[in-house]
Formats: structure tokens, sequence, C-alpha cells
């Protein structure tokens, strides 16, 4: 079978918004099934493709041999050096591709957060470059740390205005938004009467209002309960286009992810693809305590 298998499958089921767990559903086989085609670690029985075809609608051939586009570049960074009292980044390089599921992960003050605002652009680095391969004023997503929401506006006016910012004018897509996130019957709450959890979950909900090529989330479940968290990583497991977060979930990584950066000494130290972890027989909590010394 032709190795496009794979990433192919990932892009159909995001593209379906479906999660692991529902395409599995509707294959009558286990989400971890699921997870080891996704991950190149099994291949489907012949039956089970013709199902997948159906499924997502397409070709036997489409879904096999797919399209070319997940080894496109999405953005290059190229010998990033950032000081602010100390070194914080120093001759960093990295790659950023099509329909990758990344976790960027360090101990606190790595400069995991300096990192992604230089992906962003909203932070310069003292030497180096960062080259865009699509239009991020379109396609890049984005949930930083800091609280982007208004407090004296109504969920359905932040979401409205973000909406307007954003061009997306799908009432839809909004009430589908607001229903996965657990907030359609808080439209007409001023968010300053949100709680903590809810606040990031709105903030996630503007944060995927459009679709993107590339999603940016920095540490986006701190502060959720444990069934937000879920229902969170549910949810992210749906979305199309590439994700890079900061996270320390372990569990969600082991699960729903393809590739760890791990950064240390202002460097990426470690760049590995998750398969090659659990290859080793171990789990991603297990790697990070082992190479982060
Ligand atoms: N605007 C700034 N001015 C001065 N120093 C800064 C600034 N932003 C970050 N730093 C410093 O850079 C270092 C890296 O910070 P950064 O927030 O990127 O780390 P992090 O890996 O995201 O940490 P955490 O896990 O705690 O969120 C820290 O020592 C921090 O104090």
């Amino acid at each position: 079978m032709s190795y496009s298998f794979p990433h192919q499958l990932l892009k159909l089921r995001t593209e379906k918004q479906l999660s692991q767990a529902e395409l599995a559903t509707r294959l009558f086989v286990s989400r971890q099934a699921v997870s080891k085609w996704e991950n190149g670690d099994a291949e489907p029985s012949i039956d089970k493709l013709i199902l997948l075809a159906k499924v997502f609608n397409v070709s036997l051939d489409r879904l096999i041999l797919g399209t070319n586009d997940f080894n496109q570049p999405l953005v290059k960074l190229n010998n990033i050096v950032k000081t602010f009292n100390s070194p914080v980044l120093n001759s960093l390089d990295l790659t950023i591709q099509n329909n990758e599921r990344i976790a960027l992960l360090g101990s606190n003050g790595a400069g995991k957060t300096t990192l992604v605002k230089i992906i962003e652009g909203t932070l310069k680095p003292n030497e180096g470059t960062v080259k865009w391969y699509f239009n991020k004023n379109d396609s890049l997503n984005i949930m930083s740390q800091e609280n982007v929401l208004i407090p004296t506006l109504k969920v359905k006016e932040q979401i409205s205005l973000t909406a307007a910012i954003t061009k997306v004018d799908s009432k839809q897509r909004i009430n589908y938004l607001l229903d996965q996130f657990k907030l359609s019957s808080q439209p007409n709450t001023i968010i300053a009467k949100l709680s903590g959890g809810q606040k990031r979950r709105l903030s996630l909900l503007l944060s995927v209002l459009r679709q993107s090529k590339l999603l940016i989330l920095d540490e986006p479940t701190v502060g959720m309960d444990l069934e937000s968290i879920d229902y969170f990583w549910h949810f992210i497991e749906k979305v199309s286009g590439s994700i890079l977060v900061i996270t320390h979930d372990f569990n969600q990584i082991d699960k729903f992810f393809s590739r760890v950066l791990l950064l240390k000494d202002g460097q990426i130290s470690h760049d590995i693809p998750v398969k090659e972890i659990h290859q080793h027989n171990q789990t991603i909590e297990q790697w990070y305590r082992q190479h982060n010394r």
C-alpha cells in the first residue's frame, strides 16, 4: 500500500470532522485500530478500505494513493536567535508541514511561548528567518495564553465580532461550534460572568471559528475541568490542517499526536515521530522524563 494512506486517512477524517472514535464506530472497529492506521502501524483489510472510501465518498485510488500535499512545508524557521536578558533561543531550526499534529514540550522558561510567538509573527527574532508558505492572514489560527475575550460583551456578541474579523458568515458553523463547546445555552451571558473553564472553551471556539492550515494553541487546557479537557481533545482531533500545541497532557499526545518537539537549551533538542517513541514501548511521558533531564 502506498505510504500516503495514513496521511490521507487523517486528512479525510479531519475534513469530515470525525473523531477517531466516531469513524471507528462507523467501521465496526476499535478507536485504537483507526489510530494504528493513522500512525502507519497497521493497515485496514480490503473490506474496511471499501467502507472507508464510502464514508469519505472518495475513490479507493484517492484513499490509498491520495494527493501529495502532506509533504508541503507550511512554515520554515532558520537559525532563529532570541535574547531577552539572557539567550532564550539559540540557532533554532524548524519546519512544520501540512497535516501534522505536533506537541511542543519543554520545562518552564525553556522558551516555548517565545518560539510560538516567533512562528506566529507577533515577536521578532534577533537573528534568523521565518518563511511562510501560505497566507497567514487567512489561514493561521491562534489560541494564546493571554485572554483575548472582551469581558463586557455577551458570548454571542464576541462570537459575531470574531466572525466578522475572520470573515466567517456561516450561522450553521457558529451554532455547531456553540453546541460542540457546550455554550449553546449561554449566548446572552456577559463574558465577565463566565467561569474560567467556560472562558477557555469560548477562546478555543473563537480560535477554530474559521478553518485554518495551521492552528497554534498555547497550553489550551489550563483551567479546564476534566470533562472539558476530554471534550477539548475530542474536538481538536476533528480539526483539519496542522496543529502545534504547547501542552503537558501526555495521555492525549500518546493518542492523537504525530510528532513531538522538545525545546531545551534554546534549541529543538529532539524532534521525533510519536510512533517511533511507541515502537520503543515508551509512553510520551516516559520519553519526556528520560530526555528532558
Ligand atoms: N517579554 C519578555 N521580556 C523579558 N523576558 C522574557 C519575555 N518573554 C519571555 N521572557 C523570558 O524568556 C524565557 C522563556 O519564556 P517563555 O515564556 O517563552 O517560556 P515557556 O517555555 O513558554 O515557559 P512556561 O512553560 O513557564 O510557560 C523566560 O526566562 C522568560 O522570563
